[in-house]
C-alpha cells in the first residue's frame, strides 16, 4: 500500500496516540515532527501523522502549518486529510479547531467536515453533541481546570461555532446508528444549509466504523483517535495489523519528566512515591529556567535507576502561579522542562517518559527529533516510540489525561527498566 492517509496533529502526544490507533488497526504509520525534511529516511508507510505544536498558537499560524502539511502529504498520494484534535476538544474560543478545519476544507474545494472527538476506549463519548469524559460532561470533568484551555462548555456544537466563521450542525445519534450512508447524507444536507462542519455523535466502536467509512468518502475530517480507528479500518479493509515492532532497549539511564497538571498525572506521580526518586521542581527555578539543581540531583541518582522530575501542581497552585505571574507561565515552564530534558540527555538518558502534551512538544523540539517509529501500546492512547534520528532512543509521550495509576512503572517496563526502590 502507498501513502493513503495524512494526519495532521495539533500536539505531539495526540500524534502518538493517533499513530498508535492507526498501527493497531492495520496501517503502517510513522509520526513525524513537522513536515519531514528532504532526505529523512522514512520506512514504507500507509499513513503519516505530522505532529505540530499548534493547539495553543494563534489560529492563522495553526492553519498555515496544517495547510503546508496537507500539501506535502497529498502531493505524495494521500487521499484523505484528518486533523487530529484532543479527545477533550482542548481549545479556546479564539482556538484553532474551527479555523484549521475551515482552512483544510477550503483547500479541498469546500465541504461540510465531520468533526468527532469521541474515543470510547478512553471514556470520551459524544451524545447529542455533548462530550462526556467518563461518566461526566466535559465541563464537569477535570478539564474545566486545564492550565491552558479550561473546558467549561460540554456542548461541542456551541464550542465549535464560537471558533468558526460558518454555522455548525450536528449529525445526531439516531442518524449515526443508521450507518455510513445516513451520515454522508446528513453531511450533504448540512452543506446545503450552509454549514461548514457538523459534530458527529459516537459512543461505541460501531459508530466509529460508520463514521470512518463516511469520512473517507470526503477529503477532510477532524477528530481524535476514535475517528482514526474508523478511517484505518475503512482503509485497511479488515487486514490483520502487523505485530508491533520490538525495540531493543538502548544503553543509558531512564527518566520521567512530568509537566502535566491533570488529575491522572497527579495520581500517577503519587502512585510511585517511595518507589522512584521524585524531584518536585520549585516555581522559582522553573520560572527562571534554572534547572541546574535538579540536574545535579538527577546526576547523582541516574546510575542507580530511573528518576522522576515534575512541575505538576494542583489546580489551586496552578491558578495561584498564573495570577501572580500571568498566563505565560505555562510556556515558561515548558521551556524550563525542555532545558531539563536536554541536560538529562547530556547525562546519558536515552529512555524518556514525558507526561503532558505541550510539555512533550517543547521537549521533543529541544532534543531535535525529526520522527518516531511506533512500537507496542503501553496504555490506551500511549505507544512506545523510537526516534529515527539522531540515534535510536525510546520515548513515551503521555497525554496528561491518559494512563492508569500504574502508568509510569508500565512505561519503564516497556523500555526494559525495572523501577528501583528509592526515597523522595
Ligand atoms: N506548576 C505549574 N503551574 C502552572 N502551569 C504549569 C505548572 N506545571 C506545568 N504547567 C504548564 O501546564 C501546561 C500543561 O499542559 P500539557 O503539558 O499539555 O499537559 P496535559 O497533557 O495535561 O494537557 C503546560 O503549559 C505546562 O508548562
Ligand atoms: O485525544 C487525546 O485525548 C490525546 O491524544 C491528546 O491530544 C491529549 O492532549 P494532551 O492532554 O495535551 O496531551
Amino acid at each position: 500500500m502507498s501513502l493513503r492517509l495524512a494526519c495532521i496533529a495539533d500536539d505531539y502526544t495526540g500524534a502518538s496516540d493517533l499513530a498508535n490507533t492507526l498501527s493497531r488497526n492495520g496501517l503502517r504509520t510513522v509520526q513525524t515532527i513537522g513536515i519531514p525534511a528532504d532526505g529523512l529516511a522514512l520506512p514504507e508507510i500507509d499513513a503519516i501523522v505530522v505532529a505540530f505544536k499548534i493547539r495553543s498558537v494563534p489560529a492563522r499560524e495553526a492553519a498555515a502549518a496544517a495547510l503546508a502539511a496537507a500539501e506535502y502529504c497529498t502531493a505524495r498520494g494521500a487521499g484523505h486529510v484528518m486533523y487530529k484534535i484532543c479527545s477533550t476538544f482542548d481549545s479556546t474560543d479564539a482556538g484553532n479547531i474551527g479555523p484549521v478545519t475551515e482552512a483544510l476544507a477550503a483547500r479541498a474545494g469546500g465541504l461540510c467536515v465531520p468533526v468527532c472527538p469521541a474515543f470510547p476506549e478512553t471514556g470520551r463519548t459524544v451524545y447529542q453533541g455533548h462530550l462526556f469524559v467518563g461518566a461526566v460532561p466535559l465541563a464537569e470533568s477535570p478539564l474545566k481546570d486545564h492550565p491552558l484551555n479550561p473546558m467549561r462548555d460540554s456542548n461541542l456544537v456551541r464550542v465549535l461555532a464560537r471558533q468558526s466563521s460558518r454555522p455548525v450542525g450536528l449529525v445526531p445519534f439516531d442518524t449515526v446508528e443508521r450507518g455510513a450512508t445516513a451520515i454522508s447524507a446528513a453531511l450533504d444536507a448540512a452543506l446545503g444549509e450552509g454549514r461548514g462542519a457538523c459534530i458527529v455523535d459516537a459512543i461505541a466502536e460501531r459508530h466509529l466504523l460508520a463514521l470512518g467509512e463516511a469520512a473517507l468518502r470526503r477529503p477532510v475530517s477532524t477528530g481524535a483517535s476514535g475517528l482514526g480507528l474508523g478511517l484505518a479500518r475503512a482503509i485497511a479493509g479488515g487486514a490483520a495489523p502487523a505485530a508491533a515492532p520490538d525495540f531493543p532497549a538502548p544503553e543509558g539511564p531512564a527518566a520521567i519528566i512530568a509537566g502535566s497538571c491533570s488529575a491522572a498525572t497527579l495520581d500517577q506521580i503519587a502512585a510511585v512515591r517511595g518507589r522512584i526518586p521524585i524531584c518536585h521542581l520549585d516555581a522559582d527555578s522553573l520560572l527562571a529556567g534554572d534547572m541546574s539543581a535538579a540536574l545535579d540531583w538527577a546526576g547523582e541518582l541516574l546510575d542507580s535507576g530511573p528518576v522522576l522530575l515534575a512541575s505538576s501542581a494542583t489546580p489551586e497552585a496552578v491558578a495561584a502561579l498564573k495570577s501572580a505571574h500571568g498566563a505565560e507561565v505555562g510556556a515558561r515552564i515548558e521551556a524550563a522542562l525542555a532545558t531539563l530534558a536536554a541536560g538529562l540527555a547530556d547525562r546519558g538518558v536515552r529512555r524518556l517518559i514525558v507526561a503532558g502534551g505541550e510539555t512533550s512538544g517543547a521537549i521533543v523540539d529541544r532534543l531535535g527529533i525529526p520522527a518516531f517509529e511506533i512500537g507496542a501500546e503501553i496504555a490506551p492512547g500511549v505507544p512506545l516510540l523510537r526516534s529515527i534520528e539522531p540515534e535510536p532512543r525510546l520515548f513515551a509521550l503521555k497525554s496528561g489525561n491518559f494512563g492508569g495509576r500504574d502508568f509510569f512503572p508500565r512505561a519503564l517496563a516497556a523500555m526494559g527498566v525495572a523501577p528501583t526502590p528509592g526515597a523522595d
